[in-house]
């Protein structure tokens, strides 16, 4: 066993053993070095500041006290927020995901605040008008309220139209009556509802002069300022323990003919004048989801993000664990060492990288689009939809099976929850879910692309993102196969035609058959799920090509080696892995599949020695990575053996429980 202060002795031999200067690709994915120098002052700030690690973990702690101890760990992390380091990001960068990764040195699972920060402040800034924000916004940065984001009611969550909640103006009083007419409309699942927050926005259908007019957000205080009571007229709680977000308070809400002031409706996008005139004021009917669309586009990062912890765990875990033996006698090599491991693991870190890039070019898209918006030009917001739809959606879903590779590569040690692998799996397995479900928004994203198909079938240039379809849209003969990086991503984008071309071919031969429109999409949705995944990887293989080949021009020759080499592992593992598309879109052969599968395997052996400097490239201190196998120094065993300390169970030699169950039960005869 090695003393404290060491490092385990494999771990050195691993970072000898890395043959590139790590500090470069730090830069490289935090997007330059001065992005590096940044994180890490904030990192410094949040953290110096008091990192509050518990003394017992958070997971032996009973419900309330996990509670109690995630809304104290809030409040001494939202006071470096608002006192620290607002002031070195600026207000506007107020979401920036670095700031949001340093949460998680403070929350093993999650902040019962984290909906303030990530839905209920930016719903003000994009849902208000400027007058609105002027009064809500100052009072939501600092904390003086706290809010929530309700919009899914038991009932609904997909189908947002169908919510039932209303809001009827009453222009004598010039009011909103909210109301919840049945149970399946109470409000549902909001984070940081349940117990903290004491207003929130509901989203719910707005009724004036006797006309619905579909669903419209509203701003509203529930609880007290000062006692924190429910206002009367209102029912709130916590809809109780799930799979993971246990310190998230999601809560439950019900309205009985509560009022609020029509200026708490959130004018931006429509207003309800004095009278009650309905006014329209955007020029495209789904602003009111603008919310979602943002968040959907930070949960690449998110996907990008927790995938490097999980992956940083395993990988330093695998290189020092030792397992079995390759000859009988030999020593027992380390697990990083089996091809099997290597291929579980190797493709996570090219997967936070893919993720990263596309996460920053989605950003930057976003912020391009919103710029447009701003000027009035709203004609790049459904491509944005259809981009943001797909990438949230194969994005959480890939990082979430990648987590979980990460834990069976850490076998048993890897189901304890001071791995932190189980908190990262829930945490990620929900982002498949909320902000839009996997399959409804890939059925998303196929509305655009059976859209772009059909102009590009009536010769009209189409949007950048499908602009292949343009070039695909003639090929009756299969696409010539090369094995190239370009190759294999030309290839996925006649993969990704082909399959738009045969949803559209098989929506229309139902529909001769006499099916309606709507049915006969019915009948076509798993080909138009499995159409819009396929554009999806298209898209990711190509940003990640691209970028990385834009971002390492200037890199010494071995960081653009190693990035070459995971690059090209990524786009060779997703043609294998969709080898049968391949055949069936292209010309490749068996004789093709068996060269990319010793290429693949290859370059396994390459990546090899270079595993933990990926790793720890992705600069993950310590407090935030929070884990008992990952840690930098690699002192595994130590730390599994520290942890039981902290076990409540251990702190008495005899559980009283003997003395009252276990012992008259041995005694009992039968
Ligand atoms: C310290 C710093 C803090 C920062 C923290 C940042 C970290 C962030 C991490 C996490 C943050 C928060 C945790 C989140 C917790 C979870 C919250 C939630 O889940 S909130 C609830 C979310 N709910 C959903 O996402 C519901 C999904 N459903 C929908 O989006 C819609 O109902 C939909 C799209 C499925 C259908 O809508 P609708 O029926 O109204 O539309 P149609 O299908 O008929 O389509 C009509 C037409 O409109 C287009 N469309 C749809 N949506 C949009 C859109 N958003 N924008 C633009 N256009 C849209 C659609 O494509 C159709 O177009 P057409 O041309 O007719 O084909
Ligand atoms: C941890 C967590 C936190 C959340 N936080 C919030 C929050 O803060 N605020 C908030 O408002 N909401 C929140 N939600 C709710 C979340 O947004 C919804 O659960 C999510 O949008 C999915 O909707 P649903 O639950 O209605 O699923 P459903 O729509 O009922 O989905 C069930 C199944 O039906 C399928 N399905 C549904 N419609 C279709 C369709 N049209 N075509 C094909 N298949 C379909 C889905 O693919 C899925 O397999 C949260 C959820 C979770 C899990």
């Amino acid at each position: 066993m090695s003393s404290k202060k060491e490092i385990n002795e494999d771990l050195v031999n691993e970072r000898r053993k890395c043959n590139f200067n790590i500090q470069e690709v730090t830069h490289i994915i935090d997007g330059g070095v001065e992005n590096t120098l940044q994180r890490k002052k904030i990192e410094d700030v949040a953290l110096n500041g008091g990192a509050s690690l518990d003394d017992v973990p958070e997971e032996c702690m009973n419900l309330r006290e996990r509670y109690e101890n995630a809304l104290r760990k809030s409040c001494v992390y939202a006071n470096i927020l608002r006192n620290e380091l607002l002031e070195i990001t600026g207000i506007e960068n107020f979401g920036t995901p670095v700031i949001r990764r340093t949460g998680d040195a403070f929350f093993k699972d999650i902040s019962p605040f984290m909906l303030h920060l990530g839905m209920f402040v930016p719903t003000i800034m994009g849902q208000c008008t400027a007058e609105q924000q002027g009064i809500w916004l100052p009072k939501a940065l600092d904390m003086q309220i706290i809010g929530a984001y309700a919009q899914t009611e038991l009932g609904h969550g997909t189908f947002i139209r169908g919510l039932e909640t209303t809001a009827t103006y009453d222009p004598k009083t010039k009011e909103f009556i909210l109301y919840s007419p049945t149970i399946t409309s109470y409000k549902w699942w909001a984070g940081g509802l349940g117990r903290t927050a004491n207003h929130c926005i509901v989203v719910a259908q707005l009724y004036t002069q006797g006309k619905c007019h579909g669903v419209h957000p509203f701003i509203v205080q529930i609880r007290d300022l000062d006692t924190h009571m429910p206002l009367p007229g209102i029912k709130v709680g916590e809809i109780g323990p799930r799979m993971g977000f246990n310190t998230a308070d999601n809560g439950f809400l019900g309205f009985n003919h509560f009022r609020i002031p029509r200026m708490n409706m959130m004018m931006k996008n429509a207003q309800v004048l004095e009278d009650g005139t309905y006014v329209k004021v955007a020029r495209h009917g789904k602003l009111t989801y603008g919310t979602m669309v943002f968040v959907r586009v930070t949960l690449v990062n998110e996907a990008s993000f927790n995938l490097s912890k999980a992956v940083t765990i395993a990988v330093r875990y695998s290189a020092v664990r030792r397992q079995s033996e390759l000859r009988p006698g030999s020593a027992e090599p380390q697990i990083l060492d089996y091809p099997t491991q290597q291929h579980k693991l190797f493709i996570c870190i090219a997967t936070a990288h893919a993720f990263q890039l596309t996460a920053n070019w989605l950003w930057h898209t976003f912020t391009v689009v919103q710029a447009e918006m701003r000027k009035g030009n709203i004609d790049t917001l459904p491509e944005l939809h259809a981009l943001s739809s797909c990438l949230k959606a194969v994005s959480t879903s890939d990082a979430a099976a990648c987590i979980e590779q990460c834990r069976f590569a850490c076998g048993g040690h890897g189901y304890m929850m001071s791995s932190n692998l189980p908190y990262l799996y829930s945490f990620v397995a929900a982002t498949r879910t909320y902000e839009g479900d996997y399959t409804v928004l890939l059925l998303q994203t196929a509305r655009y692309l059976v859209k772009a198909w059909e102009q590009a079938e009536a010769k009209k240039i189409v949007t950048p993102t499908v602009a292949y379809l343009n070039r695909c849209f003639d090929t009756n003969e299969k696409v010539a196969w090369t094995n190239s990086p370009e190759g294999i991503i030309k290839s996925f984008q006649a993969i990704a035609a082909g399959k738009i071309s045969l949803c559209v071919k098989n929506i229309r031969q139902r529909i001769k058959t006499g099916m309606d429109y709507e049915d006969a999409w019915l009948m076509t949705t798993v080909q138009l799920v499995s159409a819009a995944e396929a554009h999806c990887r298209s898209m990711i293989l190509d940003t990640y090509w691209n970028e990385m080949q834009r971002l390492t021009k200037t890199s010494s020759d071995n960081v653009k080696m190693v990035l070459y080499q995971l690059t090209t592992l990524y786009l060779v593992y997703w043609a294998l892995e969709k080898s049968g598309d391949l055949l069936r879109y292209t010309s490749i052969t068996e004789g093709d599949i068996d060269l990319l599968q010793k290429e693949y395997e290859d370059l396994l052996v390459k990546i090899r020695p270079n595993a933990v400097g990926l790793v720890d490239a992705f600069d993950l201190r310590d407090e935030i990575l929070r884990s008992t196998l990952g840690s930098y120094d690699g002192r595994v065993y130590e730390r599994l053996m520290e942890e039981v300390q902290k076990n409540p169970l251990n702190k008495v030699p005899v559980d009283p429980s003997f003395q009252k169950y276990l012992k008259p039960f041995m005694k009992s005869k039968i």
